[in-house]
């Protein structure tokens, strides 16, 4: 994925390991580039496991990678330290699963919403009820939910402050990890609506992980696929279940859009044991399950390949026949 006079944040080559045992090492992101154009969204999908929130994390500074970049604006932010980290901050935010775990329970709404600009000491206290009416009115809740308690609200308003709260602070990219996961079908719709209409009013650059893969279709501009740590393809997100090539992306896929699947069998689960599996860098981590494995995938892994504009597969199986 090449990086563009749009590109805002490029996740360049990043490594990340977690000690396993004694001596043991698991790779949960490995050599992953991706690059979060100006006012798009960029959707992460994959199995549980695969390497998305971790790689989240790391874009939030939540965790350092063990090699590898994150550019922002062309500045590393990996290595950022103190007062220079705390005002970066405020460039990117996130939207957490769950808000409620995230919220103080003793605070009302208007004191969470402005808290991040308290910190920041960018508005005095006798200015919160205006601030939190104003973003109280963005998410469209009523601005007399600005005395309530995060316990007094559904999910869906719940989330709606959680959003709020994360652009309080005007970030120019906006993280939602499974933001809208916890939600019912009908509510996940209502929010993922207001988080595409906030996009287009705020040129707001989305990074969206999330399980659902109909949802990251119809939602995110183009789609990047992780198994097993690596990106394995990238591609526009309105043409993936058409344009769909490599065997994971596609497997994902008929699970998902398969009208005609036998749902009295069991779906083929993931295999969670990641450890002794990534670190052979010498082969296609999907080659164990994958119908078309060749002689090659198990000696050699294969790296990302333009096939056509803006979409880009890891695999040795030839696209061009
Ligand atoms: N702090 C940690 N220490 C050790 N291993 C970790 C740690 N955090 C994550 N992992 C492992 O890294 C791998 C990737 O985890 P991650 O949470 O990023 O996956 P995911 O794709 O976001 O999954 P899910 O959709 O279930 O949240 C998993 O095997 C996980 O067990």
């Amino acid at each position: 994925m090449l990086k563009t006079k749009d590109t805002v944040l490029e996740i360049d080559n990043i490594v990340k390991e977690f000690p396993v045992g004694k001596n043991g090492k698991m790779t949960a992101c490995n050599k992953v580039s991706l690059c979060f154009e100006k006012g798009k969204t960029l959707g992460i999908i994959g199995e549980s496991g695969c390497g998305k929130s971790t790689l989240m994390k790391i874009v939030m500074q939540l965790e350092k990678p063990t090699s590898g970049q994150i550019l922002y604006h062309g500045e590393d932010i990996t290595k950022l330290k103190g007062e220079k980290l705390r005002q970066h901050r405020r460039n990117i935010q996130m939207v957490f699963q769950d808000p409620t775990t995230a919220f103080n329970p003793k605070m009302k709404v208007k004191d969470i919403i402005c808290e991040p600009l308290l910190n920041f000491g960018l508005i005095k206290k006798g200015e919160k009820e205006e601030v939190a009416k104003k973003y109280l009115e963005m998410v469209e809740l009523p601005a007399e939910f600005m005395d309530r308690y995060p316990h007094n609200m559904s999910g869906g308003q719940r989330q709606r402050i959680g959003i709020a709260r994360a652009l309080v602070l005007d970030p120019e990219v906006l993280i939602l990890d499974e933001s809208t996961s916890a939600l019912d079908v009908s509510i996940q719709k209502n929010i993922i609506d207001l988080i595409n209409k906030i996009q287009k009013e705020r040129n707001l650059t989305i990074g969206f992980v999330c399980h659902d893969i109909a949802l990251v279709t119809e939602t995110s501009h183009t789609v990047a696929v992780m198994y097993l740590g690596n990106i394995v393809e990238i591609l526009p997100g309105h043409k993936l279940s058409k344009l769909a090539m490599h065997p994971y992306t596609k497997a994902l896929m008929s699970a998902v859009f398969d009208l005609n699947m036998d749902f009295s069998q069991p779906i083929e689960e993931i295999n969670n044991d990641i450890s002794n599996k990534i670190d052979n860098i010498n082969a296609c981590p999907f080659r164990d399950r994958c119908d078309c494995a060749i002689e090659l995938c198990s000696r050699r892994m294969p790296g990302l390949k333009k096939v056509s504009e803006g979409h880009y597969v890891a695999c040795h199986l030839d696209f061009t026949v």
